[in-house]
């Protein structure tokens, strides 16, 4: 059983080519699992104790398709002792004023439902008007913009990745 459950969800791909790359900079598969939301039970997040969520955001603002459907189940998972880390995939130039709402939104929810957020990120590098995944002037995770940086996808994976290594506290396993 890996450690870390990632639960994503994705409409054209990127959010899960993404994850992928996540899973890989972890140590692949032995400590990563991922989990499609289209295809995810509420109690598939019993498992861990380390969570990832990825979501991007669509049709201006909204979650995409999968997490929406599964938006009210989040009610059945008990998060409370649990770390989750975010990321979402976005546009900052053609969405600016609700560039990664969907980040945002479910970190709220999750984090209502005893989430203990990790894994912020600097708003540094991007150039957006608003976004409910701003809070105190940082991200609640990880935005990725494959439309206008996807040229830094790579190195910003890297970097989050090793900043969770240390904030789930799993950097001195020899698994990771
Ligand atoms: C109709 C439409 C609406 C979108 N709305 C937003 C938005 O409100 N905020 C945002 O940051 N990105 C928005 N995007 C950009 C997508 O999030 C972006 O293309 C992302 O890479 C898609 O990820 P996916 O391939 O995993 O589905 C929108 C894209 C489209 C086509």
């Amino acid at each position: 059983m890996s450690k870390i459950g990632l639960f994503y969800g994705t409409q054209t791909g990127y959010t899960q080519t993404a994850a992928e790359m996540i899973q890989q900079e972890f140590g692949g598969e032995n400590v990563v699992t991922l989990y499609d939301i289209s295809k995810t039970e509420p109690s598939d997040f019993n498992d861990y104790d380390y969570i990832i969520i990825g979501c991007p955001t669509w049709n201006v603002g909204e979650l995409q398709d999968d997490w929406g459907n599964f938006f009210d189940r989040l009610d059945e998972i008990d998060f409370t002792g649990k770390k989750v880390a975010y990321f979402g995939e976005g546009d900052q130039v053609g969405y600016a004023y609700s560039f990664q709402d969907a980040m945002g939104i479910l970190e709220e929810k999750i984090s209502e439902l005893g989430g203990e957020t990790v894994g912020y990120w600097s708003t540094e590098g991007y150039d957006f008007t608003e976004s409910k995944a701003v809070r105190d002037e940082r991200f609640v995770g990880l935005a990725l913009d494959e439309d206008n940086q996807s040229d830094l996808t790579e190195e910003r994976i890297k970097t989050w990745v090793a900043q969770l290594k240390q904030e789930f506290g799993l950097q001195t396993e020899a698994t990771v």
